[in-house]
Parts: C-alpha cells; sequence; structure tokens
C-alpha cells in the first residue's frame, strides 16, 4: 500500500493555492543589495515554485491564485500556460493592487536572502468566491502554502479551499513558507498555520516553523520527535522537518522515521531548497515511492537548484535528479 493513499480517477494530481509573484535575482552573486546593479525576473513564490516543479516531473498540476492586471501578472501566467500548468482558476485583479517582489541579495552562498515587497499584493486579495468547489475536486491533492494565510481574503480563501479538499477526500499539502515580512506577528502566524496544520495530511516545514504553531502548546521543545507526536496525532500522516544543508528528517503515521542528508554540491544561493525539494518529494509520493527515497529524490533536486541562479527556471527533470543520484551512488 502507499504510505499516502491519493484518491484515484482525478483528472488532476495536484492543485497549488496562493502566491503568485516575481523573484529578481541579482545578477552581481557575492555583493551586498546596495552594491548590486542588475537582477534577472523570474516567476517566483512558493506555491509557483513548487507547481512548476512539479509540472516538470509530470504531475498534471493547476494553480488557483491572483494576479495583477499588468504586465507582470500576464508574465506570471504566461509562464504558468508554457509549464503545462492549468491557469484557468487564476483571476485577474480589478483593484489596482500590485504583483509581489523579491529582490535576492546573495552576498556568498551561505548568506543569501530577501527583500520582499509586498504591499498591496494582488495574491493576498484572493477571495472565497474565487476557489471553486468543482476544480478541488476534480483533483487528488492541494498544496497550500502558509503566507496565503497571513492576509484576508487570502486567509478565508484558503479556508475555503481546506474545506472543499476535506469534502471531496482530496489530500492536503500544507507547507508552512514562513515570510515574516507578510504577518503582523509570530503568534498571528502560529495561530493560523496550525489551524491549517491541524487539518492537514502532509505537513513540510523547517524547525522554525514548527516552533511557531507548538509555541502555545507549552514550553517550546524544539525537537522533531515532539513535533511528530504532535501533527501524528492530528489528521496528518506524515511530518516533514527540513533542516537545510543538514538534510531532513521525516515521520509517518504508522511509527516510521526516515533521515536524509543533502547531495554535495556547488551552491551559488540557498533559497529555491525548500520550494524544489518538495516539489520533488511530492512527485515521489505520487508515484508510490517510499518515504525515505522521495526523501532523496527531492533532496537531489534541492542540490540542482541551489548550484543555479533562479528557483522556478531551474526546477530539475526526473532524469536530472536520478543523475544526481546514480553519480553519488556509484
Ligand atoms: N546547501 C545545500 N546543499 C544541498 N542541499 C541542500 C542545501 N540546503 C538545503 N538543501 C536541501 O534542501 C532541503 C530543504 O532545504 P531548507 O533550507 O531546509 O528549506 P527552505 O528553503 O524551505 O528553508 C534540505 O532538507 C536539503 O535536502
Ligand atoms: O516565495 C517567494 O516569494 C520567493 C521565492 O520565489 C524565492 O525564490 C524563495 O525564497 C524560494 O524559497 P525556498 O525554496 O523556501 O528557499
Amino acid at each position: 500500500m502507499n504510505t499516502i493513499p491519493f484518491p484515484q480517477d482525478r483528472p488532476l494530481d495536484l492543485i497549488a493555492i496562493g502566491r503568485l509573484c516575481i523573484d529578481m535575482n541579482a545578477n552581481e552573486i557575492n555583493r551586498p543589495m546596495e552594491e548590486t546593479l542588475t537582477f534577472t525576473k523570474y516567476l517566483g513564490g512558493s506555491p509557483a515554485n513548487i507547481a512548476v516543479a512539479a509540472a516538470r516531473l509530470g504531475l498534471r498540476t493547476g494553480f488557483i491564485g491572483k494576479v495583477a492586471h499588468d504586465q507582470l501578472g500576464n508574465y506570471i501566467t504566461g509562464y504558468l500556460v508554457k509549464e503545462g500548468i492549468d491557469t484557468g482558476n487564476i483571476v485577474v485583479d480589478r483593484t489596482g493592487a500590485v504583483t509581489g517582489l523579491s529582490f535576492t541579495e546573495i552576498k556568498s552562498p551561505e548568506d543569501c536572502s530577501i527583500l520582499m515587497y509586498r504591499d498591496n499584493v494582488a495574491d493576498l486579495k484572493l477571495e472565497p468566491k474565487d476557489v471553486k468547489e468543482e476544480y478541488i475536486r476534480q483533483s487528488k491533492a492541494i498544496l497550500i502554502s502558509g503566507t496565503a494565510l497571513s492576509k484576508s481574503p487570502s486567509r478565508e480563501a484558503v479556508f475555503m479551499a481546506l474545506e472543499y479538499a476535506i469534502k471531496h477526500d482530496v489530500l492536503v499539502f500544507f507547507d508552512v513558507d514562513y515570510r515574516p515580512y507578510s504577518w503582523n506577528s509570530p503568534e498571528e502566524t502560529g495561530i493560523y498555520c496550525r489551524m491549517v496544520a491541524e487539518k492537514s495530511d502532509v505537513i513540510i516545514a523547517g524547525r522554525e516553523e514548527f516552533d511557531l504553531m507548538e509555541a502555545p502548546f507549552g514550553e517550546l521543545k524544539h525537537d522533531d520527535w515532539y513535533t511528530a507526536e504532535t501533527w501524528l496525532r492530528c489528521k496528518a500522516k506524515l511530518v516533514m522537518v527540513k533542516h537545510g544543508s543538514n538534510g531532513s528528517i521525516s515521520f509517518t503515521n504508522d511509527g516510521k522515521t526516515f533521515r536524509s542528508g543533502t547531495y554535495p554540491t556547488q551552491v551559488v544561493k540557498t533559497f529555491g531548497a525548500g520550494d524544489s525539494f518538495a516539489g520533488a518529494f511530492i512527485y515521489g509520493l505520487f508515484q508510490g515511492w517510499s518515504v525515505d527515497r522521495c526523501q532523496k529524490f527531492g533532496s537531489a533536486a534541492a542540490s540542482i537548484v541551489v548550484a543555479s541562479h533562479s528557483c522556478s527556471d531551474a526546477m530539475p527533470t526526473v532524469e536530472q535528479i536520478q543523475a544526481v543520484i546514480d553519480r553519488n551512488e556509484n
């Protein structure tokens, strides 16, 4: 039996919901932002990156989101169409909201940061009425990105999607994707993310992100086993804790634990690791692979993306990921 039992006979594998943005990645790497002169534009936003990763690997992927009514909004939708992602449920904002921008600073391979411009962004204007029950029931799984919970009406739209997913046995992936800039306080983040995590089938997050959700449960434990126990007691079938360059550890509701290290690579920048990891990991679960194998596959995908300049554009194919695994096993 598969670790994760997906519903069968649905035209779509995965629908991502949330942020559709632009990454402006510094061309002059190993310099602070103040001295960076030029940037290259890419599709960005964590769920958008994961959707691209999944589609490149062959999953039938769709998206629920809102884009600005301008050239950047057109660019985003056009990019997704080129990747074979269904954009029929991406709505164009008519309130004058703008596209979220992420300017990346690559000071060194270990020292990277992101400067986000996210005031009045179109993605957070997604409304409950933009989320169609009929669309969600056509998919085997949805992917919720935590940042979409940071403001209304996007927050309510996500809860709507979550309820439709549960009603139609659509599997729920939750990637916490904590971006402090989007939230009023860590407490607010913890409360809303916890409400989704409690109803999710697979939770993917870093140590700090789990800590945010676990804070009100008592003294913070910063402990992966405590995390597993907390969330597997709810609805989760699988809990994935990411530890950056130290790899990841996952726990399943049949009591198993899996660890993965990382694949050696020439790191250009650190961001994009999580999204490529999630996309490839999710793909593996769809193939019915063991969690162990999915985790390695995710890790190999991340090693390719951290060695590249972009996130979305660099998402690898199955063959490219397999080549990394083979190279390191021989
Ligand atoms: N420097 C690195 N080299 C190779 N693989 C990496 C590196 N950093 C992260 N990874 C891989 O990507 C996964 C997710 O990375 P992480 O940094 O935890 O996510 P996020 O980008 O969401 O913070 C890790 O578990 C690991 O497999
Ligand atoms: O999510 C964003 O808005 C920015 C991303 O597009 C960016 O490339 C990034 O930070 C990727 O995140 P990660 O995979 O969690 O490192």
